[in-house]
């Protein structure tokens, strides 16, 4: 009778990650979560179609809860199959949304199921998006991504001069023309135009003004697109996008595979693990996700012990680890446990190309340095990189650390208790449930002490 250790979104929730006798060994055949990119691409896909779509194993947690009632008010309907919420049902909208009135849509702590949305939602009449997490989501810039929108006709509301939520968008009667979007603090800008754009009745040129950022989910979004039925023409470096009018969602079955990310957090604390005992073995890890291939080769530049087989990776922990340096945007989410793990690695670590992450549920860099230190962990912040300098020996622990408002915080954090020598208290441990509600379950499942 175990499970709980925070599934519920409680704001307030401490927990703690106290040392083991003798050494850490982390062992086991955990499942893990949905692919939390796939589900929101494949669910938003479904939601413009045509017809009746499926969706396999869609991804459980409160971003997925956030998607939901976004399809849900653009006019979808979405009915489960079954009470373990495996198989989905989405009754699509066919491009056009029956919404007459104003609508209002709360976004939880989703940065992607809202940029996404807000794409979508300019061919409402009016919608408005709000936040229940002021302090992450709602300081988290839209302004790019807006401006966009009003060359296309939208007019809106938004807070401050960077564009945050609560925001309204008043949209509807849309025109085409040439769309110039920023890349450099998000994807996620793109992503929502390419979403939107085929549906309109006049053709949209895009161009991406500088360097895009998180290239590997601007691929993932055109692979969704292509597989409903979208036709997107654009340049290999992800510049120009050329999006013929009046196109069609078509409905389809959907399997989402696992998630990196969530993966990377598993494989991380079983890379620090000290007994050479420990052996995690992971499942429905698609091979060939660009994602997916960038995170196993960082974990074997370091030196760990992985073997992919198939869809089966196996990890075996208690070999000691080196420093690398990391070109970080292509794994970008999956960062801050990279970091965790250098922080009990052999030498220097470098993480370079990652300053989008000041625009997270956190600011990635500082408040994860920040809190790093704290816990006696040698690193230092940079503007566009984070530098580890590893202390194989284990760090000394005994504070409170903050999970900034941010899932992945509360991850690394936890990795880097496990390896403290008088552990770690966490606050703020119920934002875990963001994306992926079971992870502290798992762990202490696993073999890490954590109540
Ligand atoms: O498109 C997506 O699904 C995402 C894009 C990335 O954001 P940025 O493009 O802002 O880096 C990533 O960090 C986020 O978790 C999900
Ligand atoms: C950055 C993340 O999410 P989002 O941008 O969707 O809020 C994340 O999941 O790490």
């Amino acid at each position: 009778m175990q499970e709980p250790l925070i599934t519920s979104p409680v704001p307030g929730q401490t927990l703690t990650v106290a040392p083991v006798a003798g050494s850490l060994r982390i062992s086991g055949q955990p499942e893990i979560p949905s692919s939390k990119y796939y589900t929101l691409r494949y669910v938003l896909a479904a939601t413009l179609a045509d017809g009746e779509s499926v969706i396999y194993y869609p991804a459980q947690s409160d971003d997925s809860e956030a998607l939901f009632r976004g399809c849900r008010a653009l006019g979808a309907q979405l009915a489960w199959d079954d009470a373990e919420r495996r198989v989905l049902r989405i009754k699509g909208i066919g491009g056009r949304p029956p919404v007459q009135g104003p609508v209002t849509i709360e976004v939880g702590n989703a940065g992607a199921v809202l940029r996404l949305l807000l794409g979508l939602g300019a061919l409402l009449p009016q919608v408005t998006f709000e936040t229940d997490h002021p302090l992450s989501l709602g300081k988290r810039p839209n302004r790019e991504l807006l401006e966009a929108l009003a060359s296309l006709g939208v007019a809106y509301e938004a807070t401050g001069p960077e564009g945050c939520v609560p925001l309204t968008l008043h949209g509807g009667n849309l025109r085409g023309g040439h769309i110039r979007i920023s890349g450099a603090r998000s994807s996620q800008y793109l992503s929502a135009l390419l979403f939107l754009c085929p549906l309109l009745t006049e053709p949209v040129e895009i161009e991406v003004v500088d360097m895009l950022k998180s290239q590997p989910l601007a691929r993932a979004t055109l692979e969704v697109l292509q597989e409903a039925g979208i036709v997107i023409e654009h340049d290999a470096a992800l510049r120009h996008f050329k999006i013929q009018p009046n196109q069609r969602y078509q409905p389809r079955e959907y399997v989402i595979p696992g998630d990196y990310p969530s993966a990377a957090a598993l494989l991380a604390a079983a890379s620090v693990a000290t007994d050479p005992a420990s052996e995690l073995r992971l499942t429905r890890l698609r091979p060939g996700e660009e994602i997916g291939e960038a995170l196993l080769s960082a974990f074997r530049a370091m030196g760990a012990d992985l073997v992919r087989d198939g869809e089966q990776i196996t990890l075996r922990g208690g070999r000691p680890l080196h420093g690398i340096e990391l070109d970080g945007d292509v794994v970008i989410d999956c960062i801050p446990v990279l970091v965790a793990a250098a922080c009990f690695a052999e030498g220097r670590s470098v993480f370079f190309n990652i300053e989008s992450l000041h625009y997270k549920e956190s600011d990635r860099i500082d408040d994860l340095c920040a809190e790093l230190q704290r816990a006696g962990c040698d690193v230092e912040p940079r503007q566009d990189a984070i530098i580890v300098n590893g202390r194989p020996e284990g760090i000394e622990g005994g504070v409170t650390v903050d999970g900034h408002n941010d899932h992945r915080l509360l991850m690394a954090l936890a990795i880097v208790g496990m390896r403290s020598r008088h552990g770690l208290t966490i606050t703020g441990g119920e934002h875990i449930v963001k994306s992926y509600p079971h992870f502290f379950a798992v762990l202490r499942a696993l073999g890490a002490n954590l109540y």
